[in-house]
C-alpha cells in the first residue's frame, strides 16, 4: 500500500522526466554489479545536446555513456535557491530527452547528494571517466566539486572537466582575458555525435534517491508567465533576437514596456545552458556580416562579453558571495528596517517603476538590466539597506540566476565594489525616461490604471481632487511613498563621497569591472580576405563573400 502510494505520488507528480522506480523495488536488494566499464557525462548548468565538449568527448571515447543530472538537497538550503529554478530545470531536461528520443538515450535525474549519487552508480557499474564542464556557481558547489575531485581521485576515476563559456580556472588577474575569451569564442563549435552515442539501459530502484525529493516539491509545474524553456525554445528566441528585437536593441532595450521587442531575452538560456555563449556569438556574428544593424550587433555582442567578464571575475573572486569587494563599504551605517524591505519585495513603496519592477519580476522571473539597476539603487541608496538584504532575493526571482553575474552587477550597482562608477537612480526620472507612457507601470501596477502618464511618475504631486477624479487615493488604494527621494538621494550620495578619500586603500577585490581593451568583433577572415564561420550544426566552414 505505502509503495503503491510513493509509485503513484511520484508518477504524478514527476512525468517522464524523474526514473521511475518499480512497485517491487527493494532498496534493501544486493545489486548486481555489471561490470563493463561506462564513462558518465554529469550535466550542469549546460543542458543542451550542442556545443557540449564533455559529451563529445565521451562519445568520442566509445564507451558506453551514463548522462546524470543531480537535484542536490544541500542547494534547497542555500538562500538563492528558488523552485522555479529546478522548474526551469526540470523543464529542460525534459525537452533534452524528447531529442534523445530518437537515439534511445536518456538523461537520468537524481535527488540526492553528488557523493551518494556516484556511490550508487559505483554499486552496478565500473566508471572510467566523468565528464562535465566547470561551473562558477556559489561557494556550495565549488566544496561539493572539491569533494568530488577527492572522491574521483579515491576511486581512481579519471574526471575530465571543460571550459565554458570562455571562463578560465586558475586565473589570477584578467590581463590578456578578453582576447583569450574572443579566440574561444571563434573556436569551432564543439558538436556531439549523438548517433555514435552508445545507449545504455539503467534504473534508479533506491528510493533514496527520489523521495525526499517528491515530497512538497511541485518540480514538473512550469507558470505561463515564464519564458518556454529548451533547447528549441532558445533556437527560436534566438533567431527572433537576430532577425527583429537587435533592430531596436541600442534604442530601446532600457524600456521595459519594448523589452519584447528589442532585448535578446536570451538571459535564462544561457544560465542553465541551453545555449552556449559561444553559438550565440557565432549566430550574431554570421547575421552581422550583411547586416545594416552590424552596430547594434557589435554593441550586443560587447555586452554578451561583459556578461562572461563578470563570470569570470567571481570565478577568481568568489568570496563577493558574502563580502562587499570594498571594505570600505563596512563603514556605511546602515540599519536593517524589516518594514522598508518587505515593502520593496512586495511592490509596495509608493514608486511606481519600482513597484511595477519588484511585482513583474516575481510574477515572470525576467526584468531588463535597467530596471535591475534600478531596484538595487531603490534598496541600496534610497531605502539605504545592505546590499546582504536584497541580493539572495533578487537571486530567487531571477529565472536567469547566474551567480557570478548576479553577484558582481548587484554590488557594483550597490556601490559595494567601488563608489566612483555608482550611478544613484532616481525613481522618478528613471520613470519618466523608461517607460514614459506608463503601459509598463499600467500593466503591473493596476491599481494606477486610471491616472495619466503625466502624472503616475510622481505621484506625490497628485492633488486630492485628481485622486477623487481617478479613483485612486494615495495611502488607501495605492501606498504613499515610502521615503522621501529628495532627503534620501543627497544622503546616500554624501555618504559614498565620504567613502572615497580612503576607499583607494581599501578595496581588495583584485580587479574592478572595468572596460577592457577593445576588441575585435568581426568575423574571422581567410586568406582571400572573406569571412569564414563555422555553420552551427555541422561545423563546416561556410565563406561569405
Ligand atoms: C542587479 C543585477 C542583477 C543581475 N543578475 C543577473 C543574473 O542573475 N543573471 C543574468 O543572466 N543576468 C543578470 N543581470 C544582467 C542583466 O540584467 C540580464 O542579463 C539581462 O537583463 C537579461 O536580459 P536579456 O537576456 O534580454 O539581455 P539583453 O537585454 O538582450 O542584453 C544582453 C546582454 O547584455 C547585457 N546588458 C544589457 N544591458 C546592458 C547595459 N546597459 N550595460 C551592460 N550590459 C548590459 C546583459 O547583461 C546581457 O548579458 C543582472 C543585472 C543587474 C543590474
Amino acid at each position: 500500500m505505502y509503495l503503491t502510494f510513493i509509485h503513484w505520488t511520484i508518477t504524478k507528480t514527476l512525468g517522464n522526466c524523474m526514473e521511475q522506480p518499480k512497485e517491487n523495488a527493494d532498496s534493501t536488494d544486493t545489486p548486481v554489479k555489471d561490470t563493463s566499464m561506462i564513462n558518465v557525462v554529469w550535466f550542469k548548468r549546460d543542458l543542451r545536446l550542442e556545443d557540449h565538449a564533455p559529451l563529445k568527448a565521451a562519445i568520442e571515447v566509445g564507451l558506453p555513456v551514463l548522462l546524470v543530472y543531480v537535484f542536490e538537497p544541500s542547494l534547497q538550503q542555500s538562500p538563492d535557491w528558488n523552485i522555479r529554478h529546478w522548474q526551469f530545470v526540470y523543464q529542460s531536461i525534459e525537452d533534452l530527452n524528447f531529442e534523445l528520443e530518437d537515439y534511445q538515450v536518456k538523461l537520468h535525474c537524481f535527488h540526492a547528494e553528488v557523493p551518494d549519487v556516484f556511490e550508487y552508480i559505483l554499486k552496478t557499474h565500473q566508471i572510467d571517466k566523468v565528464f562535465s564542464h566547470q561551473e562558477t556557481g556559489i561557494r556550495l558547489t565549488y566544496d561539493r566539486d572539491r569533494q568530488m575531485q577527492q572522491f574521483f581521485e579515491q576511486k581512481d576515476i579519471e574526471w575530465q572537466e571543460f571550459e565554458q563559456n570562455g571562463i578560465q580556472r586558475g586565473r589570477k588577474n584578467r590581463r590578456g582575458w578578453a582576447q583569450d575569451w574572443q579566440i574561444f569564442m571563434k573556436e569551432p563549435l564543439a558538436t556531439p555525435n549523438l548517433a555514435q552515442l552508445k545507449a545504455m539501459p539503467y534504473e534508479v530502484t533506491d528510493f533514496a534517491f527520489l523521495f525526499d525529493y517528491v515530497t512538497g516539491q511541485k518540480i514538473h509545474l512550469y507558470s505561463k508567465n515564464y519564458q518556454p524553456v529548451g533547447m528549441r525554445s532558445a533556437q527560436k528566441y534566438l533567431k527572433a533576437f537576430g532577425k527583429k528585437c537587435i533592430v531596436q536593441y541600442t534604442t530601446q532595450h532600457k524600456q521595459p514596456a519594448l523589452s519584447n521587442q528589442s532585448n535578446s531575452h536570451l538571459s535564462p538560456y544561457l544560465a542553465w545552458g541551453n545555449l552556449s555563449v559561444r553559438q550565440v556569438y557565432q549566430h550574431c556574428q554570421q547575421l552581422m556580416i550583411d547586416s545594416p544593424h552590424r552596430a547594434n550587433f557589435e554593441t550586443y555582442l560587447h555586452h554578451l562579453r561583459m556578461h562572461c567578464q563578470c563570470i569570470q571575475k567571481f570565478e577568481m573572486e568568489d568570496y563577493l558571495e558574502f563580502e562587499a569587494g570594498n571594505e570600505a563599504y563596512l563603514q556605511l551605517e546602515q540599519n536593517h528596517k524589516n518594514d522598508l524591505l518587505e515593502a520593496w519585495k512586495n511592490g509596495q513603496t509608493g514608486f511606481p517603476l519600482v513597484d511595477a519592477s519588484m511585482r513583474c519580476i516575481r510574477q515572470t522571473g525576467y526584468l531588463n538590466f535597467q530596471m535591475r539597476s534600478l531596484i538595487v539603487s531603490f534598496l541600496t541608496h534610497h531605502l539605504w539597506q545592505s546590499w546582504h538584504t536584497g541580493v539572495h532575493y533578487l537571486g530567487q526571482q531571477f529565472l536567469d540566476y547566474e551567480p557570478g553575474v548576479h553577484f558582481v552587477r548587484f554590488q557594483a550597482q550597490a556601490g559595494a565594489v567601488d563608489t566612483h562608477k555608482v550611478k544613484i537612480l532616481n525613481p522618478i526620472k528613471v520613470s519618466k525616461k523608461c517607460d514614459p507612457k506608463a503601459q509598463f507601470i499600467k500593466k503591473w501596477v493596476p491599481e494606477l490604471k486610471n491616472i495619466p502618464a503625466g502624472l503616475i511618475h510622481d505621484l506625490s504631486k497628485m492633488t486630492t481632487i485628481e485622486q477623487i477624479f481617478y479613483k485612486c487615493t494615495i495611502g488607501q488604494d495605492y501606498p504613499a511613498p515610502i521615503i522621501n527621494i529628495n532627503a534620501t538621494h543627497p544622503h546616500a550620495k554624501a555618504a559614498l563621497e565620504a567613502l572615497k578619500k580612503n576607499e583607494e586603500k581599501m578595496i581588495h577585490s583584485i580587479e574592478l569591472v572595468k572596460e577592457q581593451p577593445s576588441v575585435d568583433y568581426s568575423p574571422l577572415k581567410d586568406s582571400t580576405n572573406k569571412a569564414v564561420i563555422f555553420s552551427d550544426k555541422h561545423q563546416r566552414l561556410t565563406i561569405h563573400n
